[in-house]
């Protein structure tokens, strides 16, 4: 990254409906260039906090600040800033696709004499070329998402909002959108909302992860990644291996039989007995098929924050 200047930050933001607290006291910021995976489970405060950020819904408190401008104090040059992809997007439907987005750079306050290059920059930008003259209706989910990304890039904001965006599309349109969205990704700092851990993998720098209203986790994908690791490694052998001869493995210190052939071997951090087993194989003519360090998912990771935030309430 080259640039680290903060465009938008989020300090201290609440908001209830009814006696739900939605949001509680989220604090975050997102710098020039950065993809921000906003990950939660459903219902847990994604979109309330992307509404807010937007300025599509009041905060009982707390401040955002975007491109330096206060939303609350100046929301028409706060808004000008960011680009939004609601979940459900918002598209005239009985519009042709030039059309919508015409009305989108209006709407927007884009100079009269830049619309037309703005519509048209957008539109090849987005793969939307050979559907340009079709009504927005008669589009496939897939396109519709295209269309909605190209009214969140239209004015060329600095930050641009996706909340789920690849929700209720199929495989090769969720590959599709991804693709899009990481070229918007070269050009424009994003926020992505979505419960789909792999996507936050696959596009994002920095994750935050949102449960029941509260940011339980903010730091680099690497960090995240890092959690990941375990400390055990998963060998097989072709015929059986006695448990205590692995047990007796420097640096290992505990064997778990999945079956005669197949082990899963703890170690301390800093111990790994790799090395160690490799050389007893050897000595002992053990016939090793697989070795293999073992890995936690992200789904483990995930949830595993979300257990231990749950343990120390
Ligand atoms: N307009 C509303 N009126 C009442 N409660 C609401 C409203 N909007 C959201 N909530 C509640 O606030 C909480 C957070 O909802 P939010 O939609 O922000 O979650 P989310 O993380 O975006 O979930 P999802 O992935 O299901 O969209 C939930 O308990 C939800 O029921």
């Amino acid at each position: 990254m080259t640039d680290s200047k903060l465009l938008l930050e989020a300090k201290e933001l609440s908001r209830f409906f009814g006696d739900t607290l939605a949001v509680n006291n989220v604090s975050f910021n997102i710098k020039q260039g950065e993809v921000l995976g906003f990950l939660g489970p459903n219902g847990a405060g994604k979109s309330t906090t992307m509404r807010m950020l937007t300025g599509n819904l009041a905060p009982d408190n707390g401040q955002i600040i975007i491109n330096g401008i206060d939303l609350l104090d100046n929301p028409k040059q706060a808004k000008a800033c960011i680009g939004y992809l609601p979940e459900t997007p918002p598209l005239y439907k009985e519009h042709t696709v030039t059309e919508f987005l015409q009305f989108c750079a209006r709407l927007n306050g884009i100079a009269k004499k830049q619309q037309k290059t703005a519509v048209n920059n957008v539109i090849e930008r987005c793969g939307l070329t050979d559907v340009s003259k079709r009504l927005i209706a008669n589009l496939s989910k897939g396109f519709q998402q295209r269309v909605g990304i190209a009214q969140a890039i239209i004015h060329a904001p600095a930050v641009v909002i996706l909340d789920e965006p690849t929700s209720g599309l199929d495989p090769i349109q969720i590959r599709e959108i991804r693709q899009l969205i990481r070229d918007i990704a070269n050009e424009h700092s994003v926020i992505l909302s979505t419960h789909i851990l792999p996507e936050v993998q696959m596009l994002c720098d920095r994750v935050q992860i949102i449960s029941k209203g509260q940011l339980l986790f903010n730091d680099s994908l690497q960090m995240l990644t890092e959690q990941m690791q375990s400390t055990a490694i998963l060998v097989g052998f072709s015929q059986p291996i006695d448990t205590q001869a692995l047990n007796a493995i420097n640096g290992v210190n505990n064997v778990e039989k999945i079956d005669e052939q197949h082990f899963r071997l703890s170690y301390l951090p800093e111990q790994n007995p790799t090395q160690a087993l490799l050389k007893n194989a050897v000595e002992n003519n053990w016939p090793l098929t697989s070795l293999m360090p073992e890995q936690h998912s992200l789904e483990d990771v995930f949830m595993k924050i979300i257990r231990e935030e749950d343990a120390h309430v």
